[in-house]
C-alpha cells in the first residue's frame, strides 16, 4: 500500500484535529494503517520544551515532517493536524517529501478566525482577548495561509463528517486509499 502525508494546516479550532481523527477511523476501517501526529501530544514529547517563536514552530513543523516522511515512506498514512502557520515550514517539508519520492497532500483546513474564536476548543481565543496570553495564530501571530492548497476545507459550511469526507475523496482521486 503506497503511504502519504496529510497535513492540516490551519488555524487554532480550526478543526484540524476532529477532520484527522474522523478520517483516520475511516481508513482504519478499511485496512490501512493510519498514524495521526497530533500537535499537542507532540509538543509533549518530541518537541517538548519548544515554544511559539517563529523558531521554535519551525524547528516543531520541521520534526513532525520528518517523523510523517518516515512512516509515510513505509506505507503508513500519517496525518498531520498541525497549525505550521509558516509558508516556508510547509515547503521545506513538501520538498523533503519530493526528494524521498513520498506522497504529501497540503489541505487547509480554512475556517475564519471569528468562527474558530467562537468555537475557542482550549480558550486560548478568550486567554488573548483578556490580556493573559500573546501571541495566538491569526490573532496576534501570523498565519501564512496556503496559496494552493491540494484541498481547501471550509469547515464552517458543512460538518465534520462531510469534510472527512471531503478528503477521502482526495485520497481515493490520487490513488491513496
Ligand atoms: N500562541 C499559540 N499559538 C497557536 N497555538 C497555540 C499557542 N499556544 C498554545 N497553542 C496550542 O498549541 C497547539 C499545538 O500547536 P502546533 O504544534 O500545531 O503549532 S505550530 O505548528 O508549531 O505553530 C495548538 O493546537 P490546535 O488548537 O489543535 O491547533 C494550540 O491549541
Ligand atoms: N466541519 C467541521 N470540521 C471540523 N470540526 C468542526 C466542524 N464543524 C464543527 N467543528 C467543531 O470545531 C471544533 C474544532 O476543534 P479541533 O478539531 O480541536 O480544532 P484544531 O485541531 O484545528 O485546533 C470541534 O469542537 C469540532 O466539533
Amino acid at each position: 500500500m503506497t503511504g502519504a502525508t496529510i497535513w492540516l494546516t490551519g488555524l487554532p479550532s480550526a478543526g484540524k484535529t476532529t477532520i484527522a481523527y474522523e478520517l483516520a477511523g475511516r481508513l482504519k476501517a478499511e485496512g490501512r494503517r493510519v498514524q495521526v501526529l497530533d500537535g499537542d501530544e507532540i509538543r509533549e514529547f518530541l518537541s517538548a520544551g519548544l515554544g511559539f517563536s517563529r523558531e521554535d514552530r519551525h524547528t516543531n513543523v520541521q520534526r513532525i515532517g520528518y517523523v510523517a516522511e518516515l512512516l509515510a515512506r513505509n506505507g503508513v498514512l500519517a496525518l498531520a493536524p498541525v497549525i505550521a502557520p509558516y509558508a516556508d515550514s510547509r515547503e521545506a517539508v513538501r520538498k523533503r517529501h519530493r526528494s524521498e519520492g513520498t506522497a504529501y497532500l497540503e489541505v487547509h483546513v480554512a475556517t475564519p478566525v471569528d468562527v474558530c474564536s467562537v468555537r475557542d476548543v482550549k480558550g486560548l481565543y478568550a486567554k488573548q482577548a483578556a490580556g493573559e496570553i500573546s501571541g495566538l495564530t491569526g490573532v496576534d501571530d501570523p498565519y501564512e495561509a496556503p496559496e494552493s492548497p491540494d484541498l481547501r476545507i471550509e469547515s464552517h459550511q458543512q460538518t465534520v463528517q462531510e469534510s472527512a469526507a471531503a478528503l477521502h475523496a482526495l485520497l481515493t482521486e490520487r490513488g491513496l486509499a
